[in-house]
């Protein structure tokens, strides 16, 4: 485990950060992320972070036709991680802004799980009436290299999911992992497989083969529109949550509404092998509707960057991190989606003066 230094900037180690903030609110949820990472590393923290800015965007395209140069992978390559913000444009259809930036990328570094840890914030409010914050404590990993975003079919099968054996295993080993270092080792599956007759059904077959390996761990199953009701009614009975593309995508998004707001709810896109970078962005998308007026709640980005030092290695200062944000939330400085008056820049210089703070404090 990494140590918080004083000041002594020889020893911190480094990290080349590719940066792509995107579209919409992901501009401004990135740059107040590298304020508060700024303000982490002044304030003695153990780490170096080495920028590199793209402008690789909706509007990129609408100025030079694409998102991203040919030769992004080699571009993103080097570096030991990406920080991205959100992709969007009111102005050009969906598939084509998510196809040519984000997925690529996804994809093409097989950057497999995608890791969806969300829990009630001290000082944040769930909308489930009787919701304490240890009730809400959960990680989603979500299957995020192929099944209903693979991409593939014409127009009479323009969803043709994709399944393969070696992506489920990989998810299900990974899932296990994650499940098996937390307290309570449970893990739940959501599947389909009652109606979804084909994919659906290899993905269970898979999980029951791999639980083998894990015998440590209780593991159960649910379908997946049964699955919403169980997040809602018994939050407390869920702990570590597996589930496809597309499934773990809708709900993450509800999950996150439950702690309290999906301005709160961070991803890692890890590539777990290690090979390739590993890619670091908040839940949400470019929210067109408030994007521009300075209230978007950076805390989803503050989260994300203390994912990404904790992959990383730079645990202690992902902590702090984690605690700041804890600290101004539990003081009621909030945004609108939570309640709250305060805009992007009041939040931020709050978590920047409470790492200053506990810095100084240590
Ligand atoms: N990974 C990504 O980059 C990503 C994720 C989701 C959606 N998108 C794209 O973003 C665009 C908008 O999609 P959408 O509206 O379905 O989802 P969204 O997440 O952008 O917004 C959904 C709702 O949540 C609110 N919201 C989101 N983030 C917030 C924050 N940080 N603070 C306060 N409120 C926040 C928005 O104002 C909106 O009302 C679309 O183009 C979509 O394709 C991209
Ligand atoms: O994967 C998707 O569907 C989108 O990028 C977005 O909704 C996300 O959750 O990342
Ligand atoms: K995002
Ligand atoms: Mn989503």
């Amino acid at each position: 485990m990494s140590q918080r230094i004083s000041s002594v900037q020889s020893k911190a180690n480094k990290y080349k950060i590719a940066v792509i903030p995107g579209d919409g609110i992901g501009k401004e949820v990135i740059e107040a992320a590298l304020a508060v990472l700024d303000a982490l590393a002044s304030a003695g923290g153990s780490f170096v972070l080495d920028y590199e800015h793209f402008d690789w965007s909706s509007e990129r395209f609408k100025t030079t036709g694409s998102y991203m140069p040919d030769s992004f992978l080699d571009v993103l390559q080097p570096k030991d991680a990406i920080f991205f913000g959100a992709v969007g444009d009111p102005t050009v259809p969906d598939h084509i802004s998510l196809w040519s930036l984000l997925l690529p990328i996804r994809q093409r570094f097989q950057q497999y799980a995608n890791v969806r840890p969300i829990r009630v914030l001290k000082g944040i409010k769930s909308p489930l009436a009787d919701c304490k914050p240890g009730d809400l404590d959960w990680v989603i990993v979500r299957e995020n290299s192929e099944g209903e975003y693979a991409g593939q079919g014409g127009r009479t099968h323009q969803e043709l999911a994709i399944f393969s054996r070696h992506a489920i295993r990989r998810i299900f080993r990974f899932a296990f992992e994650v499940a098996e270092k937390r307290p309570r080792k449970l893990l739940t599956f959501v599947t389909k497989s009652n109606a979804q007759r084909s994919g659906m059904v290899l993905w269970d077959e898979v999980a029951y083969e791999v639980a083998k390996e894990y015998p440590h761990v209780t593991m159960d199953k649910m379908l997946v529109d049964a699955m919403t009701t169980r997040m809602v009614l018994r939050p407390e009975s869920l702990d570590t949550i597996v589930a496809t593309n597309l499934h773990a995508d809708i709900l993450s998004d509800l999950a996150a509404a439950l702690a309290g707001s999906i301005g709160i709810a961070p991803t890692s896109n890890l590539d777990p092998t290690r090979r390739a970078p590993s890619m670091f962005e908040p839940v949400h998308g470019s929210a067109p509707d408030i994007s521009g007026k300075g209230i978007a709640n950076p805390i989803a980005a503050f989260w994300t960057a203390a994912e990404m030092l904790d992959w990383l290695g730079e645990k202690a200062d992902a902590k702090l991190l984690m605690e700041a944000i804890e600290s101004v939330c539990g003081r009621g400085i909030l945004t609108k989606d939570l309640g709250g008056s305060a805009n992007t820049a009041e939040v931020t210089d709050a978590v920047c003066t409470a790492i200053k703070e506990s810095a100084q404090a240590q």
